[in-house]
């Protein structure tokens, strides 16, 4: 149980709430991120007054406890309007000229003003009723149960705000995270008491060099400068640091994730407690929590990534891997240092952090480079091997299972392109990633194991696309721009069907199947949601749209959606969505394609009047496995995107005909 007097009593409560309602729909981050009407003595009191059957209090008086003890969760972030929004900014997405996207573009900019919000003034009057904590300015939240600002998800909602031209609110998130470095010593998780015990991956002088390289502005880089000094200081203190030895006997210092936490996830309590369950020792249960912890301040809770197992959550490890990506991350942190310490006139740090840079860039060659994947990877410690705190390397450590964390480092080719050119071959490592199986049709797979974790197969992660598409596109190869835009436009597709079947844009997404949302894990899919937002709008600005629909050179004749989705009866209707261009024959697949099909075509229901029955001809593109055959899956991804593109466009000419 936690120490701090307000969490431990709200673990309490969490714990009840379980017993009296069951576990349907529970959230247990519900419970302790409840602010408090009263002082906290009262509460307690009140709730051990409670009458309890069983150990269980009734639901009848626990609800009313609830309400008259607590204000709603959330309600102690007050919605404020971005002073900068405005709903078509000057410059907005100039490269998205096909009206559709635009129109959509501009409800996923709209967004952020649902997203925003400031800290109440109660919290800073009266600190210890809440968990939330005091932030000076203005933040994004990610949205749903995520009701405070994360760390790592920051830095793609401000690559979004900058799409939205909306400098002031990407600033305030700064300054934010800069009040929390000077509070607690390096950004918290989330700004909660909860989240005090650990960081998450270190994107604070990325966020900043941002900002910097639109707006110019130097005063932000030396007001922000002392935290980022404070922040290395932390990644590279005792906790995270790790010496490893390698064959030529070089010694090197790398990062690692490690919380200060030995006990159940105060959000998660219930279920960290539950899953320890299966452990027997006290002293196996605290290493089981610390790991947890560990694993939450990588991003990655949970993934196979992690685990000894991946189908026992119990065998994570994650203090003892050295992760590719958490490298990436610090060795930008210290070249940023480098460009920002020269850009307010200070060289020396300017050096001194070259040399730090480098330092870290031969460790990730030496220990984390794979040259016959053509990957970097993750080591894994051995714990039996480490003489005087000094690891062995060992080749056979390294973790060669395919996660899209492998090739974050290609996302340094957006930033610091000498960095990476210099050393590794280019072409080795698209080819290794376009082998990887990790790249599916809409978007890159977190890892290739379906295991039921969050991070991991089939799901898709925002922030993960947006680093591998960045650095592809700044590739010298064509052929890797064009990965990058390829990949770039299956996951804008599939984003836009998601958000025109559920009116929302979701935290993660299947990448196996357009419009679907992602699953797996602790907690219901969240929808809101700041880092999707931010990289939709950061990859449209990139990339643009043009007002030939992009879509059409390969999906042209899409086709079919189920009536009746049972297998007996294949019933679908084909849709002719591009009725101008009469088919040839070479784009009629071969009847066996899709024999057993039976195909309607209800032309009431085709789009315009000059289709006409002759032309009934679709194109089928890309190879057909036997599943999509079996299910039309394929199909019906396409027709919804296609279909929905078609219907708002009937709409607009027909607004502008009337116009
Ligand atoms: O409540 C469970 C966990 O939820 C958070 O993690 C997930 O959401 C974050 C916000 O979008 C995101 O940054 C993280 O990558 C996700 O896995 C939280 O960060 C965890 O600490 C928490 O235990």
């Amino acid at each position: 149980m936690a120490t701090d007097p307000l969490l431990s009593f709200l673990q309490r409560v969490q714990s009840n709430a379980l017993r009296s309602m069951g576990p349907t729909n529970f959230d247990p981050k519900l419970y302790v991120d409840l602010p408090l009407k009263t002082d906290l003595p009262a509460a307690i009191s009140a709730f051990n007054s409670l009458p309890r059957q069983s150990g269980t209090i009734p639901i009848s008086e626990f609800n009313t406890f609830l309400t008259q003890f607590f204000e709603e969760a959330g309600s102690d972030l007050v919605y404020a309007k971005p002073v900068d929004f405005k709903p078509e900014p000057e410059g907005f997405l100039v490269e998205v000229e096909n009206e559709v996207v635009r129109r959509w573009a501009l409800e996923v900019h709209a967004i952020w003003k649902t997203l925003s919000r400031r800290v109440s003034d109660a919290v800073k009057i009266r600190p210890e009723r809440h968990t939330l904590l005091y932030l000076p300015g203005t933040v994004i939240v990610p949205g749903s149960r995520f009701r405070e600002v994360y760390y790592w998800d920051s830095y793609w909602v401000i690559r979004g705000l900058l799409a939205s031209k909306m400098y002031d609110t990407a600033k305030a998130i700064v300054f934010n995270l800069v009040s929390l470095i000077e509070s607690y010593g390096h950004v918290l998780n989330g700004a909660r008491t909860y989240y005090i015990n650990r960081s998450q991956p270190p994107l604070l002088s990325s966020m900043v060099m941002e900002i910097y390289t639109r707006t110019g502005d130097v005063e932000l880089v030396k007001r922000v400068l002392p935290a980022l000094l404070k922040e290395h200081s932390f990644w590279v203190s005792d906790i995270h640091q790790v010496t490893i030895q390698d064959q030529r006997g070089r010694k090197h210092c790398l990062s690692r994730y490690q919380a200060r936490w030995y006990q159940p996830r105060p959000e998660s309590a219930t279920i960290d407690e539950e899953l320890s369950l299966k452990l027997s020792t006290p002293s196996e249960k605290d290493s089981f929590y610390h790991e947890i912890a560990s694993t939450a301040e990588s991003g990655w809770d949970f993934s196979s990534r992690w685990m000894r197992n991946s189908s026992d959550l119990t065998t994570t490890a994650t203090t003892l891997i050295i992760p590719v990506d958490l490298n990436t991350f610090i060795f930008k942190l210290e070249r940023d240092i480098s460009t920002f310490t020269k850009i307010i006139g200070d060289n020396s740090t300017s050096q001194k952090f070259i040399e730090v840079s480098k330092s870290r860039k031969a460790a990730i060659r030496s220990l984390l480079w794979n040259p016959n994947l053509g990957q970097w990877v993750d080591y894994w410690l051995d714990e039996h091997d480490a003489h005087q705190g000094v690891y062995s390397w060992n080749p056979g450590s390294q973790n060669c299972k395919n996660f899209a964390s492998n090739f974050v480092p290609l996302w340094l080719l957006a930033h610091y392109k000498d960095q990476l050119t210099e050393e590794f071959d280019e072409e080795l490592i698209i080819n290794s990633l376009k082998k990887s199986g990790l790249i599916c049709e809409y978007g890159i797979a977190t890892s290739l194991s379906n295991t039921g974790q969050q991070w991991d197969f089939p799901n898709g992660w925002a922030p993960l696309q947006h680093m591998i598409i960045e650095g592809l596109a700044s590739a010298h190869s064509k052929e890797a721009r064009q990965l990058a835009e390829s990949i770039a436009i299956n996951w804008i597709k599939t984003n836009f069907v998601a958000y025109k079947k559920t009116g929302a844009i979701h935290e993660k997404c299947n990448v196996e199947s357009c419009g679907e949302y992602g699953g797996g894990g602790e907690y219901k899919p969240q929808t809101g949601f700041g880092w999707t937002n931010g990289v939709i709008l950061a990859l449209l600005e990139e990339f643009g749209w043009p007002h030939k629909d992009r879509y059409r050179s390969k999906d042209r004749y899409i086709a079919i959606n189920y009536q009746n989705s049972s297998v007996q009866k294949r019933t679908a209707i084909i849709y002719r969505l591009v009725p101008k261009e009469p088919a040839t024959d070479a784009t009629v697949p071969p009847s066996n394609q899709l024999s057993s099909f039976k195909y309607l075509i209800p032309f009431f229901l085709l789009p315009t009047s000059s289709m006409s029955p002759k032309h009934h001809s679709f194109r089928i593109f890309g190879n057909i496995t036997r599943e999509e055959r079996v299910t039309g899956k394929k199909y019906v991804d396409i027709l919804i995107f296609a279909f929905e593109l078609e219907k708002e466009k009937k709409r607009n000419n027909k607004n502008n005909r009337r116009n």
